[in-house]
């Protein structure tokens, strides 16, 4: 779906200023304003349905493999990667079951965000790592995520916002 942007311009998200700025590849502009000849309602339509940022709470489950084997929860993590995703599994069937993911991700998560039930808050593009990213932009809000493995190991993402 087209953004109603005259190419290349492209929006993006500006966290200082917690709004969308529009920013041309080419010349390396950047400005408020939509740029001369966007179509207004197509590039609403567009932010609609692409979000430049979301909001989500995730269970994180290190491993030894993991890039910082260490957590609030163990100096020194020597779970296999095979372990951590079944012990994943079996939070995947609590949440089937009814389980809130806060109380799950406070339990078990090796973030430090375990402390606000694993949110992490609004980002945007860019912001977290490739596969973790593509994931949770693509989640409807309120779904939870397949395992998803990152550097830092293997996580269950649930879109909030
Ligand atoms: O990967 C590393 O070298 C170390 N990290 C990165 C990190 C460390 C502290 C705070 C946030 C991110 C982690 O292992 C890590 N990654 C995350 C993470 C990964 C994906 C999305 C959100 C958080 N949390 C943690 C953590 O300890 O708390």
């Amino acid at each position: 779906m087209s953004s109603g942007l005259p190419e290349p311009w492209t929006v993006r998200f500006s966290k200082s200023k917690r709004r969308e700025y529009f920013f041309h590849p080419e010349t390396k502009q950047s400005q408020w304003e939509e740029p001369e000849g966007t179509d207004h309602q197509q590039l609403k339509q567009y932010l609609a349905e692409h979000p430049l940022r979301v909001r989500c709470l995730h269970l994180l489950i290190k491993h030894r493999d993991s890039r910082r084997p260490a957590s609030h929860r163990s100096e020194h993590i020597t779970l296999s990667k095979e372990e951590a995703l079944q012990e994943l599994a079996a939070y995947q069937q609590r949440l089937e079951q009814g389980e809130r993911f806060e109380d799950l991700a406070r339990e078990r998560s090796d973030c430090s965000s375990f402390k606000r039930g694993g949110d992490l808050g609004h980002f945007a593009h860019g912001e977290m790592q490739p596969a973790f990213e593509s994931v949770a932009f693509a989640l409807p809000v309120g779904a939870v995520s397949a395992p998803v493995e990152t550097d830092s190991g293997v996580h269950l993402i649930k879109r909030v916002a």
